[in-house]
């Protein structure tokens, strides 16, 4: 079965940013975390693949076809940092108008969703707290058959217990192996829990993007001083950051040699040595 989604050579330039020549897969039957600091891209990468923000070239197949073909539109559920409906709206007028905009919009399951919730189908939108839109978007999302969930920074700002429901939706909706994710944060521990995949951007180009348990099996914490480091094999260094007292470096574990004091690395530590790193390679 196709990808469920296949982006190449996708550019876009704002003034001051160009999301730079991205290429991504996201097979279906996995999550991809895709990690960015702010202003990363990962918003406008989003966006390009939902057709909210046309791209400069590239291609985008999503589901095996196009963002713009309404019928592929309807197999995406797309939850954004905004929200995405009028604050004067409540969750039942949501119900009747997502019960007019999608063929395959069933209303009963968005009610069952809105009562795990708690919440009230009469109270407008603009009285709930982050968590409530999140979670009103997040069902609405995943009430009309979709295959492709694309979430940004769904899970940010939500407090410990809301963020794990949140996950565990995510997971009741991979138990269907067709089905993907795309979730963006900079939260990298709701990551470590759930994705399978991992993207870092940063400045619009993607730096890597492979299996989660594979980066970190990879790659690992090296401390010692230049002269050791000047003394690797420089293509399995990926970062370094310098100190008074020496260096400490992001390397790939098949590089160096296996006497020296390699430590494990967490996704959080590779996206800061990516992005605050004083060398990137
Ligand atoms: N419509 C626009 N016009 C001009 N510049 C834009 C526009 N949208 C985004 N940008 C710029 O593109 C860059 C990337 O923004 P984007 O929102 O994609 O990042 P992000 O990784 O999602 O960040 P955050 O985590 O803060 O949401 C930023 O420098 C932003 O100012």
């Amino acid at each position: 079965m196709k990808n469920a989604l296949e982006i190449r050579g996708l550019t876009r330039k704002y003034e001051g940013f160009a999301l730079d020549s991205v290429n991504l897969t996201l097979p279906r039957g996995c999550v991809m975390g895709l990690v960015g600091e702010n202003g990363a891209g990962k918003t406008t990468l989003i966006k390009t693949v939902l057709d909210l923000v046309r791209q400069d070239s590239g291609e985008i197949e999503v589901l095996g076809g196009r963002a713009d073909d309404a019928a592929v539109r309807e197999r995406i559920g797309a939850v954004l940092e905004d929200g995405g409906f009028l604050s004067t709206m409540n969750a039942a007028q949501v119900d009747t108008l997502l019960g007019r905009a999608y063929r395959a919009w069933d209303g009963a399951q968005f009610a069952s969703y809105l009562d795990r919730f708690g919440i009230e189908r009469r109270k407008a939108i603009k009285d709930y707290s982050r968590g409530m839109k999140m979670k009103l978007s997040i069902a609405a999302a995943l009430s009309h058959g979709a295959e492709l969930l694309i979430l940004d920074e769904a899970t940010s700002g939500l407090d410990p217990v809301v963020r794990d429901e949140v996950l565990d939706l995510l997971y009741d909706f991979m138990q269907d192996e067709t089905h993907a994710v795309l979730l963006s944060s900079h939260i990298t521990s709701d990551l470590d829990k759930i994705a399978d995949n991992i993207t870092f951007i940063h400045h619009g180009r993607i730096l890597l993007s492979e299996g989660r348990d594979e980066l970190i099996d990879r790659h690992g914490v090296l401390r010692c001083t230049e002269e050791q480091l000047d003394a690797l094999d420089p293509d399995a260094v990926r970062a370094v950051r310098k100190g008074a007292f020496g260096c400490e470096a992001l390397v790939k574990r098949d590089g160096i040699p296996e006497n020296w004091p390699v430590e494990p690395v967490s996704v959080e530590q590779i996206m800061m040595f990516l992005t605050k790193g004083e060398e990137v390679r």
